[in-house]
């Protein structure tokens, strides 16, 4: 019998090949070459990529045998996991086998760009010997902001501590209390801004991130501060780092990662005062032999026919029958919640209210709380995951047995109080013979909408014109409206309008529409994938 073709399509560490073993035809090509690619596909069972490869819709679709694509890395902007679910390909990665390796890189950069290493070494080999020209400046004493304080951020920032930096950081999605234990204070984005000597950037790109570090925050910073970062290419915006870098606002740049990769010509390497790198963050030995070893381990499972419960795709294992529909719905409110809150809470609650709060409803709480990091958190958020990352940043969960609903046969609601004292919550259920998913409320708003489209909330003073105002501006970008609802609490002054829209809503539209009715907060929450706020 033939065996199963694994397609390796970019430079791998030789383990990955040794722990796949004899049992696959090793087969290869360059995934960044499309045609290459797409020819290789449609004999593959597997295909194992790095960065470089963009594995979207057309590229699974040409591979009808794939079963799995394994990404030796953490993260998945290129591959399109909702597409690879509908085409019922699993897709593993490697979450954290390079952070360690991205986390030194930083300091690497933070120690290059103080101490401007790179252009001494080049002058001195060019014949140079310029000891004033690169006075640099120390680390010890100085702020150190760090945006974004997950798995690379914080061992960031364990490192620079032993150089005697001040540590703060600007997460909203990590306990104040949790990081203080680490030494790190988490404070507002502006604080970080004005405070920060040395910054450095940890995020995801999201359609929130993307751009964070552009214009405004560019004209905050403390005059004279140095930022790297090696997180996604675009977080800092390349261009208005190249004009803060010019006017001195921004005395020295380390960049690993750029908006389009590869890169290799770009303004900001004109200037001295900048350090490049082209993406080499898991470029290390150890990193890419734990990323091959992983994803050929995976991998290997999946072929096999077996359960991986790693891979960022599977549904949660065996459960009730009729619990399986409302796992979706408490992933949801999952979601719904931290695009609500902007923010998580120290103790997450999910509550089970009636006839469905019979079963052992333990697998809701794990897939609530799989929703609430599953956009803010890179690299895909699994069942087997979600416990650990929300241990990683103080977060605990806490299910409760609601008593009977007075409206509901059953209920679920997820609810928090964030470290500024305001408590969040969402409540959903499942309607019709179907069981669609229906949002019910949310933070006391009676809101009566399906959960199952792209949605956009706003919350805004009460006053007339709300709706005319919110649909015209959609309306302008090409939005479509499927449902409006506009709910009111027992608190005067203040609306929320909830609306099921057709079409994505770009965070500029989300934003323009929010300031025509001059919402206190805004945000939207897609079918799957990432949602957006502000
Ligand atoms: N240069 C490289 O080669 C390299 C290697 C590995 C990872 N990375 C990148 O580094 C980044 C960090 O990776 P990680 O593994 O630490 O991810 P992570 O998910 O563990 O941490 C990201 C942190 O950002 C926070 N966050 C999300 N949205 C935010 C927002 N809007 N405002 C403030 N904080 C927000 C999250 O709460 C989380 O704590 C990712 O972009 C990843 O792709 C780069
Ligand atoms: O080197 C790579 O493949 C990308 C490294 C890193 O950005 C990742 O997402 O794992």
């Amino acid at each position: 019998m033939d065996k199963p073709v694994v397609l390796i399509a970019e430079e791998l560490s030789p383990a990955t090949v040794d722990a796949l073993g004899p049992d696959f035809e090793i087969r290869r090509c360059a995934g960044s070459d499309r045609k290459a690619l797409l020819a290789a596909l449609p004999e593959a069972h597997a295909v194992l990529v790095r960065s470089a490869t963009r594995m979207d819709a057309e590229a699974i679709a040409a591979g009808p045998r794939l079963k799995v694509i394994g990404r030796a890395g953490v993260g998945l902007d290129n591959v399109d996991v909702s597409a690879a679910s509908r085409a019922g390909v699993m897709v593993v990665n490697a979450p954290t086998s390079n952070i360690v390796s991205a986390a030194e890189l930083t300091v690497g950069l933070l120690l290059a760009v103080a101490r401007n290493l790179p252009q001494a070494d080049a002058a001195l080999k060019d014949g140079r010997w310029q000891r004033s020209r690169f006075t640099g400046v120390e680390l010890a004493d100085k702020v150190l902001g760090i945006v974004g304080l997950g798995r690379i951020g914080s061992l960031v920032a364990r490192r620079m501590a032993a150089f005697d930096m001040r540590l703060i950081a600007y997460d909203p999605y990590v306990q104040p209390a949790y990081a203080q234990q680490s030494g790190v204070r988490i404070v507002g984005l502006d604080e970080l801004l004005e405070q920060s000597d040395f910054l450095t950037v940890h995020l995801p790109k999201t359609p929130e991130t993307a751009g964070l570090i552009g214009f405004d925050a560019l004209h905050r910073v403390k005059p004279g501060v140095r930022i790297v970062n090696a997180a996604r290419g675009g977080i800092v915006d390349e261009a208005e780092l190249y004009a803060a870098l010019k006017e001195g606002r921004v005395a020295g740049a380390g960049v690993d990662v750029f908006a389009t990769e590869p890169c290799t010509e770009s303004p900001l390497f004109e200037l001295d005062n900048v350090v490049v790198t082209p993406h080499l963050g898991a470029g290390t030995a150890e990193a890419q032999e734990r990323a091959g070893v992983a994803v050929a381990e995976a991998v290997r499972q999946a072929l096999a026919g077996r359960f991986v419960p790693e891979a960022v795709n599977v549904r949660m294992g065996a459960v009730n029958g009729e619990l399986a529909p409302w796992l979706l719905l408490a992933e949801q409110l999952g979601r719904l919640f931290t695009a609500t809150a902007g923010g998580l809470p120290g103790v997450l609650q999910v509550q089970v209210s009636g006839e469905i709060g019979r079963h052992d409803v333990a697998a809701l709480e794990l897939a609530a709380l799989k929703g609430t990091l599953t956009d803010v958190v890179e690299g895909g958020v699994s069942y087997v995951n979600a416990p650990l990352i929300a241990q990683e940043r103080g977060l605990r969960t806490e299910l409760l047995a609601g008593p009977d609903h007075a409206e509901h046969r059953s209920l679920v609601t997820v609810r928090g109080v964030l470290p500024n004292g305001e408590e969040v919550s969402v409540s959903g259920t499942l309607t019709g013979l179907q069981g669609r998913e229906r949002l019910v409320d949310i933070c006391g708003f009676e809101v009566d909408l399906p959960l199952t489209g792209d949605a956009v909330f706003f919350r805004a003073p009460d006053r007339p014109g709300v709706v005319g105002a919110v649909s015209e501006v959609l309306s302008r970008a090409g939005v479509g409206i499927d449902g409006l609802r506009l709910a009111r609490t027992e608190r005067p002054g203040e609306v929320l309008a909830a609306l099921n829209v057709v079409g994505r809503v770009s965070q500029a539209v989300l934003d323009d529409t929010a300031a025509r009715i001059d919402a206190t907060r805004s945000w939207s929450l897609e079918p799957s994938g990432r949602a957006a706020a502000s």
